[in-house]
């Protein structure tokens, strides 16, 4: 039975996603200061075939065209990050031609009757905060709540969609333990210490939001993987629950509850890691959602030989161009257990695939794109129906972008994105979307 757009609620909001880092460009114009991803992006070896975000989609200067493209889709909106570098100057002034950018933007996304939903933090944080301490520095809080106070300030009275941070397990887990991500630190104890900074800047951000944009909704964005045991045996279980707790919990419990998961606190601290409490009042400030970025599962098996006692097993589910499972059972699961658990309505902000993407005669057949939006898609439908309160999906992502250290190799977007010319062709999923909305 093909799944028609009627088949949802007539308020749930069909949407897109992108980031700034991996579309904008344009990284030297108008006063923009670096971030830790283009001097990460610049550092031979961090990114496949060397490559960066320098130019990414031009978006900077395109941005119009890409509107159009999301306006003739008959998308409801589009989520989009503000680029932290190019609005705050190294001397903390406002860079005015910065923010005129997202002040265009937004009025062409409402001209288009497009609805703006903004991400403050990409994970794109100025090189000068980090040579402050960044995420490590217990003041980074206050300088994200100045920022956000600004932006609020600045584009509150049109946008009233909010999202503090994207994926805040990324920007600790990869940046700072496995070092694959900038600013490439490995050292579990600053992860866990910059996790805790980027809970408490969220916290003052919405705190910030209360008392400038009162008509508003904010919150926060978390990669949320279903985490399921390898095998039937009862340690993989328990080990499942841990890592849930570690990687899905660790990011959603203190803003609802006041604290962190307790075996996932426990099994850190016989690792002599320091947890920190201070501040969960503000961190728990009440939010409005949850945005859920859903793309697969891990699957954890039982290992006593490793440092951590488990490892993940890549399971037989067909995969993505990232090898990742495609695993659309996950997404209901997900959406139902954080639904009744923090009885927060929720967005989906990013869900999609990196294909094997290839333009032909100005097409690209992604119909797998087609079958993996149309499963997930059905899932969250199924979710709705079953009681959670979501409220919206985005598909990650508009365009092919800068996919981090993947670099330009793989390609997510409904669009295909042809860097050597700029111009954007719809592939068949985008086509196959714009029937969907149209009915
Ligand atoms: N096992 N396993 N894997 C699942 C863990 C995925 C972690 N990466 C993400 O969630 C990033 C998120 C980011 O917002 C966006 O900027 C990225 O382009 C997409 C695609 O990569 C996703």
């Amino acid at each position: 039975m093909r799944l028609k757009r009627s088949d949802f609620p007539r308020w749930f909001v069909f949407g897109v996603a992108t980031s700034a880092y991996q579309i904008e460009g344009a990284v030297n114009e108008d006063g923009r200061e670096h971030s830790i991803w283009d001097v990460f992006s610049h550092i031979n070896g961090n990114i496949k075939n060397n490559e960066n975000g320098d130019i990414a989609c031009d978006h900077y200067h395109r941005f119009e065209e890409d509107i159009s493209i999301i306006s003739e889709l008959g998308l409801d909106s589009y989520r989009f990050s503000i680029a932290w570098p190019r609005v705050v100057k190294k001397d903390g002034k406002k860079n005015e031609k910065g923010l005129d950018f997202y002040n265009r933007l937004v009025d062409r996304l409402l001209e288009k009757d497009i609805i703006p939903f903004v991400t403050l933090y990409h994970w794109d944080l100025p090189y000068y905060l980090y040579e402050k301490g960044g995420w490590l520095s217990n003041d980074i809080a206050y300088y994200f709540r100045d920022y956000a106070a600004l932006i609020f300030e600045e584009l509150g009275d049109r946008v009233k969609y909010w999202i503090t941070l994207n994926e805040p397990w990324c920007s600790s887990h990869l940046g700072y333990f496995m070092g694959i991500h900038a600013p490439g630190h490995k050292n579990l104890n600053e992860a866990i210490k910059v996790a805790h900074n980027l809970l408490r800047s969220h916290g003052y951000a919405v705190e910030a939001f209360r008392e400038i944009v009162k008509d508003g909704k904010i919150g926060i964005t978390n990669v949320v993987t279903k985490v399921e045991p390898a095998n039937e045996r009862e340690e993989d279980y328990q080990f499942a629950l841990l890592v849930d707790e570690l990687i899905n919990g660790w990011f959603h419990d203190p803003i609802v509850f006041g604290r962190y998961p307790e075996n996932a606190k426990g099994f850190l601290k016989r690792f002599g890691i320091k947890i920190y409490e201070n501040d969960m009042k503000i961190i728990s400030n009440d939010i409005d959602f949850f945005g859920v970025n859903y793309y697969t599962r891990q699957l954890i098996e039982y290992s006593p030989e490793n440092p951590f006692m488990y490892k993940q097993i890549i399971g037989k589910l067909p995969k993505t161009e990232m090898n990742w499972e495609i695993y659309p059972q996950g997404l209901y699961d997900m959406l139902k257990k954080l639904y009744f658990r923090y009885k927060l309505p929720l967005y989906i902000t990013e869900n999609g695939m990196a294909g094997p993407d290839k333009l032909e005669n100005e097409i690209v057949n992604d119909d797998y794109r087609i079958d993996y939006l149309e499963q997930h898609f059905k899932m969250a439908l199924k979710a709705v129906n079953d009681g959670v309160d979501l409220r919206g999906y985005f598909i990650w992502t508009l365009m092919d972008n800068f996919e981090w250290i993947e670099g330009y190799s793989k390609r997510f977007g409904i669009i295909y994105t042809d860097y050597k010319t700029q111009k954007r062709y719809l592939k068949e999923s985008a086509l196959w979307l714009k029937e969907f909305l149209s009915n």
